[in-house]
């Protein structure tokens, strides 16, 4: 059976064809390492650990990319709080993230491309974008101007009028279009700063996915992920750059998003401070709990945490496990692998199998029937 994928760009599930056949290459937005993980970042992790697992077991060779968003305001801000240089907090937190990955039996990516390491990359595809009149400079900063790039809005279903109308009366001057962003922002006094032809600076945040994930991966690649919060302007903004960088169309052909975590209905964030990390629930609970507990429900859902869900969770694995050693108990009586009951377990067995397959088959659905 063909596997179809929930395609955010199309609004639909597809038939997933790779781009060569055989082989699927994959990007997944990583984490800005200024923290320990929560567990809502933890979700995009999980669900592609097994998004590439399954692919894996259809025979597909994957290749996975995973960046360190290792320069940002808020590791800037969390540096300068602790009196410490920016790539001590970035390092530590990245140490942090692997740590409890780890733990979770989450697969290591092939490559964890970090953007201090691609500066030079960034500054040649900025550059590029100002040479064909996609972005242009204010001073030392430069910025994309998205009325250049006719789809902007394709992927999040805007549009630049509603986006202008709804835009903030103090929105900066010095834009052409209130929803152009910065690739490269001029540094500010004690800011890490790198050289460009537009003075010392830092790239924008968008950018870093665009240059790294076409360094790896190549244009129209098969498979892009992250967190539904990405969805704008995040990815939105990687089309637009990348597109108008290559000049070819699309730049990923499905687009993955997962739903939220929440905690009473409310996204789990950092900046709202209602989050649970994950290194804290390990303390409590075995890591194949807490992997359950968010695979027990469709990727693209939104999944409400609490201490009784996860407790819950807890009691379906041990059920599933009871079940797993009670057939292998039998199949070791006499006469086990024969025999009436046998076969009723053998049937029941064939069609799980068969029902496993439809599921993942169908987006991914390892909650089944959700
Ligand atoms: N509550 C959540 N549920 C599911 N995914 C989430 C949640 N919060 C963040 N993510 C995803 O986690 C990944 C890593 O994100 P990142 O390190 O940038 O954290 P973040 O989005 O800044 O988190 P926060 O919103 O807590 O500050 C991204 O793919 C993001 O979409
Ligand atoms: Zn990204």
């Amino acid at each position: 059976m063909a596997l179809r994928v929930y395609n955010t760009l199309t609004k639909q599930k597809e038939e997933f064809v790779p781009r060569e056949p055989g082989k699927v290459k994959m990007y997944v937005c990583g984490v800005t390492p200024y923290n320990h993980p929560h567990i809502g970042n933890a979700r995009p992790f999980i669900t592609w650990d097994v998004i590439r697992r399954y692919l894996e077991h259809r025979g597909f060779a994957v290749f996975h990319v995973q960046n360190f968003t290792d320069i940002d305001d808020k590791i800037i801000n969390t540096a300068n709080q602790e009196g410490v240089t920016w790539d001590t907090i970035a390092n530590r937190y990245i140490a942090a993230y692997f740590e409890v990955m780890d733990k979770l039996n989450v697969r290591r990516a092939h490559v964890y491309p970090r953007v201090s390491d691609h500066i030079g990359d960034i500054i040649a595809i900025v550059q590029r974008l100002i040479d064909k009149g996609y972005a242009y400079t204010v001073g030392g900063d430069v910025y994309y101007s998205v009325e250049k790039f006719a789809p902007y809005g394709q992927l999040s279903g805007r549009s630049l009028e509603d986006m202008k109308a709804g835009a903030r009366i103090d929105v900066d001057e010095r834009k052409r279009h209130p929803m152009d962003f910065a690739l490269w922002k001029s540094a500010k006094p004690g800011e890490p700063a790198w050289d460009s032809p537009w003075g010392p600076g830092r790239p924008g945040w968008h950018i870093e996915c665009s240059a790294m994930a076409l360094k790896y991966l190549g244009n129209g690649f098969d498979f892009h992920g992250g967190g539904s919060d990405l969805i704008f302007p995040h990815h939105e903004n990687e089309i637009a750059q990348s597109e108008a960088y290559t000049g070819e169309a699309p730049f990923v052909r499905y687009w993955l998003h997962n739903g939220f975590i929440t905690v009473n209905e409310e996204k789990m964030s950092k900046s709202l401070g209602n989050f649970f990390l994950v290194k804290d629930i390990l303390a409590h609970y075995p890591p194949e709990v807490l992997r359950f507990f968010i695979l027990s429900t469709h990727y693209r859902s939104p999944l409400d945490f609490s201490d009784e869900r996860l407790a819950e969770a807890g009691r379906s694995l041990e059920r599933l496990r009871t079940a797993v050693h009670n057939i292998r108990q039998l199949e070791k009586l006499p006469g086990g692998a024969g025999g009436e009951q046998a076969d009723t377990v053998r049937r029941a067995a064939a069609q799980a199998k068969a029902e496993f397959y439809a599921a993942m088959d169908d987006d991914f659905n390892t909650a089944l029937g959700d």
